[in-house]
């Protein structure tokens, strides 16, 4: 298993070009949030913001609009029930995160099936509640040309039938090969691990103190900036991967949890840091 280290982070982040404008950082919509899980969407939102994504826009319920304009001013909002307006967004943004805090319903499987018949070449970041209906549905995902899902165990066990202790990299990698071959695989938890084209990357850092809710959303927004600034690349989605937890493990140096809120702050300055030491 291959490891993944801080060299991935000067390598992937590089200073902007001067003659560049906000279309060049990547736009990005992001289906999150219902009722119950606005946060998701904000957290999401907020950390591809911090990013440096170009644009970002949120599908979700507008009883979350209000929170968001105030909490995220950067980002738009879309209604995800208005299906013309959906259609649109998911035809004009690049990547397109579905997931976060939608919850298991009906509403979240259309969503999926929406974004599927729409996409032609774009990124797809997909998490938490697309995961777990994409397990009950049996929905095929091997329409989706780029495709990136990032399931913690529990995800990853309803999506592959492997119990937590089964999911050895072996079976693993067996098992993406049959659900959807030419994804990227983040299994999620401590030292997560990478499954891409038969490989599989295993991360060094990270810290309990990130077992607190949102901090996967946090890493959606994370992953989707990297991929709309930089490219599709397993070492683009690594360096994500990499920064969240580097700047979890800053944070847990002080504070006994890693609030995701915090982590996001923390983004810009310490890919500024990273772009700048480059030689
Ligand atoms: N503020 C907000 O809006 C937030 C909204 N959120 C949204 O909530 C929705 C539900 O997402 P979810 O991840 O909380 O729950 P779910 O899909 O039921 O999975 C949990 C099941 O898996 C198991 N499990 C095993 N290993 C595990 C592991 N390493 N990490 C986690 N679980 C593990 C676990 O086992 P148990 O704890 O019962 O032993 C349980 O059986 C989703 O849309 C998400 O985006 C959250 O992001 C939080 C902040
Ligand atoms: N003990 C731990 N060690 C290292 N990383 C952890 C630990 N606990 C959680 N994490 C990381 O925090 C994130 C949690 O993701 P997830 O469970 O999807 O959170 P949420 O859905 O609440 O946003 C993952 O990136 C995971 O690797
Ligand atoms: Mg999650």
């Amino acid at each position: 298993m291959q490891k993944i280290d801080e060299s991935i982070l000067s390598e992937v982040i590089h200073k902007r070009p001067d003659i560049s404008y906000k279309g060049n950082y990547g736009r990005i919509l992001i289906i999150a949030g219902s009722t119950h899980f606005g946060g998701a969407a904000l957290m999401s939102a907020r950390a591809a913001v911090n990013s440096g994504a170009g644009l970002v826009t949120v599908a979700t319920v507008p009883e979350k609009f209000t929170a968001i304009n105030v909490d995220i001013p950067e980002a738009m909002t879309i209604d995800y029930n208005n299906l013309q307006d959906l259609d649109e967004s998911i035809q004009k943004n690049n990547v397109i995160v579905i997931g976060p805090g939608l919850g298991s319903s009906d509403s979240t499987v259309n969503l999926i099936k929406t974004v599927i018949k729409n996409i032609s070449d774009q990124i797809i970041i997909m998490d938490a509640s697309a995961l777990t209906m994409v397990s009950e549905k049996k929905i095929d995902l091997n329409a989706i040309k780029n495709l990136i899902l990032t399931p913690h165990q529990g995800e990853w066990q309803r999506l592959s039938g492997l119990k937590i202790p089964d999911q050895t990299s072996k079976n693993n990698l067996k098992k993406i090969n049959s659900l959807a071959p030419n994804s990227l695989l983040i299994v999620k938890k401590h030292l997560s691990e990478i499954y891409y084209q038969n490989n599989v990357y295993q991360l060094l850092n990270g810290n309990p103190g990130m077992a607190t809710g949102g901090m996967g959303d946090t890493l959606t927004g994370i992953i989707a900036a990297f991929v709309g600034q930089f490219g599709f690349s397993l070492k683009v989605v690594s360096a994500a991967l990499y920064l969240h937890s580097h700047i979890a493990d800053k944070i847990y140096q002080k504070d006994y949890v890693v609030l995701p809120t915090k982590l996001a702050s923390k983004i810009p300055q310490t890919m500024q840091k990273f772009a700048c030491s480059k030689k």
